[in-house]
Formats: structure tokens, C-alpha cells, sequence
């Protein structure tokens, strides 16, 4: 079985008083796409950033199998891992230093740090913006800059918040067409929060279901499909089944790109 290269144990995270996360245990395995996902308010967004450091939660933190003393260590460890949020939080300069700046701050030498910023917008389809002002951008355009931004850094893990949400079906769907391959190429990992489960066939080898802050089942997307764990999966499956069938696809169906057991 392929080893964890991200583990919490004993997560536990207070929001304002109240705990909104309390996570026993979550392996998440190198090279997989693990979907997150859950009704509004569920913790999504809470966990990605837990295990992205940039919440500060209770928990027994491993990365690539060792154990990491937080917060000591957890600027050097964001340096490996990257995150692309819904909107795309672009800095205010042009589509080019925006892929540049990140390898900068890694201590990638300028000219390097540009061939592959170059690289990296031709693989997302955007070079032709390269000089463009990045808040001049459409949404779709922008989160093809993010992800370029995100993947040029050779992130191990890469933490993905509804990615895609705002987007129209036709950039979402090629987006989702092409992340698994772009994922490949970096070998990164990848956790992805979505509240729509028509998203996870294309691209998750596994799903973590979340309600309440709590992880109510984890499985390949064919297990969660077929085999949900209670009344509280099996409602949010059946409607985005329904409508993978409806659009001709099989609704458990995962990427294949990594398949764990
Ligand atoms: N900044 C905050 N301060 C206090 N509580 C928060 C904060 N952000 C979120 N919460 C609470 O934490 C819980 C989990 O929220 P979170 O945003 O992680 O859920 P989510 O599953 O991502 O939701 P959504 O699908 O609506 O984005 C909710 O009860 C929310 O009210």
C-alpha cells in the first residue's frame, strides 16, 4: 500500500469558541487525488487549512512519514505544499511575475524562475496572457494563472478549495479534464474540496465525506457510490449520480490515476 505522505492524527480545531473539526485519523496517500466533501458547513475549508498549517489545529502532524513539530516547522513545510483557493487571489502585477514571484521566494534565480513560469502558462493554455495585468483577467483565465502559479513550484501536496466553482460548465470541464495529467507531471498529491459531487468522478482516486466537522466515511468514489455509510451519504450521492448517469458517465468511476486500496 502506498504510504501516507500527509497524516493527522487527533485533529481537533476551535473556531471562535466552538470545535469545528474532531478528526481521529486522516492518511492522505502520495500521488492520490482525495475529494473533500460535505454539506455547507461541514469543515471543508476548515481541514484544507488545517493540513495546509495555515489554521492552527490540535493534531499529531506527519508529512512524508516523519513526524513535524508545529508551528516550529511549519513555514519550512508550506514551502512544499501550495493552494488554490476559489477565487484566485492574484497579486497586482501581471500574469507573468505571478508565476514568477512564488519560485523567487524559493530562491529560483530570475531567469530560471521565468523559463518555467513561461513553461508552466503554456501547459495551463494561457501564455498568450503573459504580459496581461492578472485583475484584468476573466475567472476561468485567472484560475488557469493560479494553477500555473500553484504547479510551477512542484508542490508535493497541492490543497484545492472549490477550484472550480464559480466557473462555467465548459472551463470547469476542461479544468477537470486536465488537472489529473497537470498533477502527474509534478507528481504532487492533491486534496480537493468541493461540495459537488458531479466534480469527483473525472479526478478522485478517494473521497472523504464530512458532516459536522467530523469524517462520516472514506473510500474510493465506487465504494462511497455504492456502499454509502448512512442516510447522510446516500443523500448526497443519490442526486449527483443521478445526474453523472443522466450525462452518460458512471458515477463511480474515479481517475484511475492512482488506485489505492
Ligand atoms: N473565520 C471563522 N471563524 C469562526 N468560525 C468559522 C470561521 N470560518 C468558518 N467557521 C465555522 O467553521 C465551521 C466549518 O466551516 P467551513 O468553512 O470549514 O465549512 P465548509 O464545509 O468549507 O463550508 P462551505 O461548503 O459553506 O464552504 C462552520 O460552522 C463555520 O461557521
Amino acid at each position: 500500500m502506498t504510504p501516507p505522505i500527509l497524516a493527522a492524527y487527533g485533529l481537533r480545531l476551535v473556531r471562535e469558541g466552538r470545535a469545528v473539526l474532531d478528526i481521529p485519523s486522516l492518511e492522505v496517500r502520495e500521488g492520490e487525488v482525495l475529494a473533500v466533501i460535505g454539506p455547507n458547513g461541514a469543515g471543508k475549508t476548515s481541514l484544507l487549512l488545517s493540513l495546509a498549517l495555515l489554521l492552527p489545529a490540535e493534531m499529531d502532524y506527519r508529512f512524508g512519514g516523519r513526524p513535524v513539530r508545529l508551528p516550529q516547522e511549519s513555514l519550512a513545510l508550506r514551502r512544499q505544499m501550495a493552494v488554490v483557493f476559489q477565487e484566485p487571489l492574484l497579486l497586482d502585477t501581471t500574469v507573468l511575475e505571478n508565476v514568477v514571484l512564488p519560485q523567487r521566494l524559493r530562491g529560483v534565480p530570475r531567469a530560471e524562475a521565468r523559463s518555467r513560469a513561461e513553461e508552466w502558462l503554456e501547459r495551463l493554455g494561457v501564455s498568450h496572457l503573459a504580459r496581461r495585468h492578472a485583475h484584468g483577467l476573466s475567472g476561468g483565465e485567472a484560475q488557469r494563472v493560479s494553477l500555473a502559479r500553484a504547479l510551477v513550484t512542484r508542490p508535493r501536496v497541492l490543497f484545492l478549495d472549490e477550484p472550480f466553482a464559480s466557473l462555467d460548465v465548459v472551463t470547469r470541464g476542461d479544468l477537470l479534464r486536465d488537472l489529473p495529467a497537470l498533477l502527474r507531471a509534478v507528481g504532487a498529491t492533491a486534496l480537493f474540496v468541493t461540495h459537488d459531487f458531479t466534480e469527483i468522478p473525472p479526478i478522485a482516486d478517494r473521497v472523504a465525506v464530512l458532516s459536522g466537522g467530523r469524517l462520516v466515511q472514506i473510500g474510493t468514489p465506487r465504494e462511497v457510490f455504492t456502499r454509502p455509510a448512512g442516510e447522510l451519504v446516500s443523500r448526497l450521492v443519490r442526486h449527483a449520480a443521478d445526474l453523472v448517469r443522466a450525462l452518460g458517465g458512471d458515477p463511480a468511476h474515479g481517475s484511475g490515476a492512482a488506485e489505492v486500496h
